[in-house]
């Protein structure tokens, strides 16, 4: 396992970005870790971190020098075994990663998505009526949790029973990208029962003829990637397409309850709602970090970085970088977030954000319409996860239009 031992000595922090302390509010590290340079060493991991927009920017879209298949997490695949087999986009390189990709693009694609949008806009719809009948609730458990889990299992196509599994364990696949700490523990005692189930629903014959499961296994008909890899791309809808979405939503409905102004800017523009969700992705970041690990000795920011070295992109720090947006912290929806890292940026960049889109405009586009303020109605709870930043409960009273 290589020290990172560097040719300059690099600013050094010994803060670990997986405590509870700094998961609970990230903010003054990812600051503190933007101004100590851009390439920082983080001493409790003897890893490397990079915080600024651009660092962030210039390493997810240089794949060659650094890779995937050695591990997103802070587990290093050359040296470690992994916990599950790696993902085939996700944990890969090319040319492996290629296939799987051109077929996930062209399923999960917004011509693709095209014959779903007048279901979910209508099942939004259903279900924010049924919200609305009171004028308190819980915005996480109604909403940002019910709208995801009542269309993305059918839109891939899995049964009705056991749907209950596909957040706890999306829950801990984001936990073991980070160190083996008391969040991964946490999950542990499930992880046998929740893979098992997962594994079982990516099987053909557990797929409705007419999902993205279906389509997965076809391509593997077509001969455009193998029997084998079917599942393996079937898992990665399951692992990567609730959790995430399910958080996007949170943080999006508490960046409105928490700024008025935006929301009386969406309701007099409801065609903004796309641009809304990018704006709270960028300035949320449900997925806050990923890794990569050096390919060879590479150079980043003027400094030399031993092959083998695990560099942690702050993806969050690099949303709120002041070196790149203007007011980062604020929520505001008349800025252009397109260039947000949030769904990440270049080959691995998030193949089903067309996705999320869809079920974030379907949602805000049914609130936008009947809710005319939404604000806070007591204490938030946030849900602790080593990757992703998310809510537990947010209470807010509403105002009917
Ligand atoms: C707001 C919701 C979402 C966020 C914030 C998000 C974020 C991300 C990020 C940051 C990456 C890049 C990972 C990297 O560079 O290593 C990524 C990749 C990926 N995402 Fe998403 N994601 C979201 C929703 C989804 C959904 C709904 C699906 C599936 C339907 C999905 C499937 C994937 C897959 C399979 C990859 C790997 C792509 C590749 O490596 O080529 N994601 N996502
Ligand atoms: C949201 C980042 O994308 C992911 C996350 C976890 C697993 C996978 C996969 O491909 O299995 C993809």
């Amino acid at each position: 396992m290589p020290t990172t031992a560097v040719s300059t000595p690099l600013p050094s922090l010994g803060t670990d970005p997986f405590s509870a302390e700094v998961l609970e509010n990230p903010l003054p590290f990812q600051e503190r870790l933007r101004e100590a340079g851009p390439i920082v060493h983080l001493s409790h991991y003897d890893i490397l971190a990079l915080a600024r927009y651009e660092s962030v920017h210039a390493t997810l879209t240089d794949w060659q020098s650094f890779q995937s298949g050695a591990g997103v997490g802070m587990s290093n695949f050359r040296y470690e075994e992994p916990w599950r087999a790696p993902s085939l986009l996700l944990e890969a390189d090319p040319p492996h990663h290629d296939a799987p990709r051109a077929v996930l693009s062209r399923i999960l694609g917004p011509r693709a998505l095209r014959r779903l949008r007048d279901a979910w806009f209508a099942d939004a719809e259903a279900l924010v009526d049924q919200v609305l009948a009171d004028t308190e609730f819980d915005a996480v458990t109604t909403l940002a949790e019910a709208f995801p889990l009542r269309v993305f299992p059918d839109a891939v196509g899995l049964p009705r029973e056991g749907r209950e599994n596909l957040l706890p364990y999306g829950d801990h696949a984001f936990n073991a990208f980070g160190p083996s700490n008391e969040l991964v523990a946490k999950g542990a005692p499930r992880v046998a029962e929740l893979s098992a189930w997962v594994e079982a629903q990516c099987a053909r014959e557990r797929l409705a003829t007419d999902g993205f499961g279906a389509r997965i296994w076809e391509a593997a008909d077509r001969g455009d990637i193998t029997e084998r890899q079917a599942p393996l791309i079937v898992r990665s809808l399951l692992t990567a397409g609730v959790d995430t979405t399910v958080h996007a939503l949170a943080a999006t409905l508490y960046a409105f309850a928490t700024n008025p102004e935006q929301w009386r800017r969406l309701r007099e523009r409801p065609e903004l709602a796309r641009v809304a969700f990018d704006e709270a992705v960028r300035w949320e970041s449900p997925v806050q970090v990923f890794f990569r690990t050096a390919t060879d000795d590479v150079e980043i920011a003027g400094t030399t970085v031993p092959s083998g070295t695990k560099i942690l992109m702050f993806l969050g720090a690099a949303n709120r970088d002041p070196r790149r947006w203007d007011a980062p912290d604020a929520f505001d929806l008349s800025r252009d977030p397109s260039a947000h890292v949030g769904f990440g940026m270049g080959l691995h960049q998030c193949v089903g954000q067309h996705v999320a889109r869809l079920e974030a405009e379907a949602l805000l586009t049914a609130l936008a319409r009947r809710v005319q303020h939404i604000e806070l109605a007591g204490p938030t709870r946030r849900h602790l996860n080593n990757t992703l930043r998310a809510w537990a409960s947010l209470p807010v009273r509403v105002h009917r239009a």
